[in-house]
């Protein structure tokens, strides 16, 4: 059974600061659901591609986005992974139509988080500012430029997607950008937001502290 108010723990920040593995962690450790909502968003740029369309194209990108649902197959390829299908996301998420659809999408995750988690854990750029505004606990992760497109890279080779530096930097570049200066949903810290720069912290560090202000926000202490 689902607890009536789910908790929700919000997670924000730029291109591989860290989000996605603090994310995992904190879902373990406190019993939690995570969706990582980037992987909704490439999911919708990769099929617009796939459909031979432009993801800049309002009308596709919306159909897509409309056609997603949790067990669609699309959701667990790797090619996910690729700078193309991230270029392709921030150029979707741009669009207000898929907004839409996908925020109908992560608030049905937190009003039910899977397998009757008590709550979840959402990862992205406007969780804790659009998808969770009354979210238990909000973090901001961010990092210097360099240090993200450092680990990318690691991240990539690690998967076996061929990757060359300088393209890496640019697209991390281009994607902030973008991500930062459009009219719907921003990247950009909520108010309410601990922000935690990860730049010199290894993801143990990470952890730590983020366990600290959810518990100073919540109460709560990690079960595992
Ligand atoms: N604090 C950290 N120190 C070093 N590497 C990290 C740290 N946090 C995450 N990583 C690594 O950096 C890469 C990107 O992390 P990820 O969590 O996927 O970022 P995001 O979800 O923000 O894009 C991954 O390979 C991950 O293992
Ligand atoms: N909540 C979210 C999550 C992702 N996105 C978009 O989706 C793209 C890919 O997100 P991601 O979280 O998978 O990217 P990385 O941080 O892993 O590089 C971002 O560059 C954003 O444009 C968004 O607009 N809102």
């Amino acid at each position: 059974m689902t607890a009536a108010n789910p908790i929700v723990i919000a997670i924000d920040g730029p291109a591989a600061s860290g989000k996605g593995t603090l994310s995992q962690r904190i879902a373990d450790a406190f019993g939690f659901a995570h969706l990582d909502t980037g992987v909704l968003y490439r999911a919708v740029g990769l099929s617009v591609l796939r459909a031979g369309g432009d993801p800049a194209d309002n009308a596709a990108a919306a159909r897509a986005a409309r056609a997603l649902d949790p067990d669609h197959p699309i959701l667990r390829e790797v090619a996910l992974r690729t700078d193309e299908a991230a270029q392709a996301a921030s150029k979707v998420a741009a669009v207000p139509e898929v907004r839409a659809a996908l925020l109908d999408f992560q608030r049905r995750f937190t009003q039910h988080p899977p397998g009757g988690a008590p709550g979840s854990v959402l990862d992205g750029r406007d969780i804790g500012t659009v998808v969770c505004p009354d979210a238990s606990a909000k973090l901001f992760v961010t990092a210097s430029l360099e240090v993200r497109a450092e680990r990318r890279l690691k991240e990539l080779r690690s998967r076996g997607i061929p990757a060359i530096p300088s393209d890496v930097l640019e697209d991390m570049k281009t994607r902030d950008a973008r991500d930062s200066q459009r009219a719907v949903a921003p990247l950009r810290p909520a108010v309410d937001a601990f922000v935690l720069d990860t730049s010199a912290l290894d993801a143990d560090e990470v952890f730590a502290r983020a366990v600290d202000h959810i518990g100073s926000k919540t109460g709560l202490r990690p079960s595992a």
